[in-house]
């Protein structure tokens, strides 16, 4: 199971995160408080070990904007979290996390990507609202587990619960490692190592 840490917008944050052991790097190019111009996401992903994936978010972007951001920064991976077609991400040059809220009408078998993002009822923005949701309601749905990244609300104290419950892919977390609207070094490495103990249980669990 791996980590990602979205809203990144300064190389501080992002060295605590590669460090603390992220696998992820996202960055948000849509309206929140987060986001970043492409030209200070460039400067911290050069900067980011090629292990370590980049990731842009965007919200309704049209593609043209979308491809070109990600030649410009390195962009490893392309998140879709408005209300974009198939069509649209099949038109996109790097391979596609597409987000659905839970209350979405979800049906990942339809839609062209590499891994499905569940995130929360969407709340002032259309994600990073640090609200978490019902986990047992992805019991029911037709998902692949190696696909599944589960966002919304995700902090230090939940975390180790939802990926019991879930077994997700990657957990993903923005607001959950921030103090006052940022980034926490000390939350980020309190998530990563509660994270990465959780898998370690569950491993040995089902070994016994
Ligand atoms: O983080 C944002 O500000 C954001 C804005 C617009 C779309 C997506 C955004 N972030 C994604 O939201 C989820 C959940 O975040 P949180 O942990 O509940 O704060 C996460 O997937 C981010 O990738």
């Amino acid at each position: 199971m791996k980590v990602k840490i979205c809203g990144i917008t300064t190389m501080e944050t992002a060295r605590v995160a590669v460090d603390a052991g992220a696998d992820f790097l996202g960055f948000v190019f849509a309206d929140s408080r987060r986001k970043i111009s492409p030209i200070d996401a460039k400067q911290i992903a050069d900067q980011v070990p090629r292990e370590v994936k980049k990731v842009g978010v965007f919200v309704n972007e049209s593609p043209e904007t979308i491809n070109e951001i990600c030649q410009f920064v390195g962009l490893d991976f392309i998140q879709l979290h408005g209300d974009e077609t198939p069509e649209i991400a099949s038109s996109l040059n790097r391979p596609i996390i597409k987000a659905w809220s839970i209350q979405d009408k979800i049906n990942p078998t339809t839609f062209p990507c590499d891994y499905y993002l569940i995130d929360s009822p969407k709340g002032a923005y259309r994600g990073g609202n640090g609200i978490a949701f019902d986990w047992t309601l992805l019991h029911h749905l037709p998902i692949q587990k190696e696909k599944l990244i589960l966002a919304g609300g995700l902090n230090v104290e939940n975390v180790a619960a939802a990926i019991q419950s879930v077994h997700p892919a990657i957990i993903d977390v923005s607001s959950g490692v921030e103090t006052n609207g940022q980034k926490d070094p000390i939350k980020i490495n309190a998530f990563i190592k509660t994270a990465k103990q959780a898998v370690q249980t569950l491993k040995e669990s089902v070994k016994k």
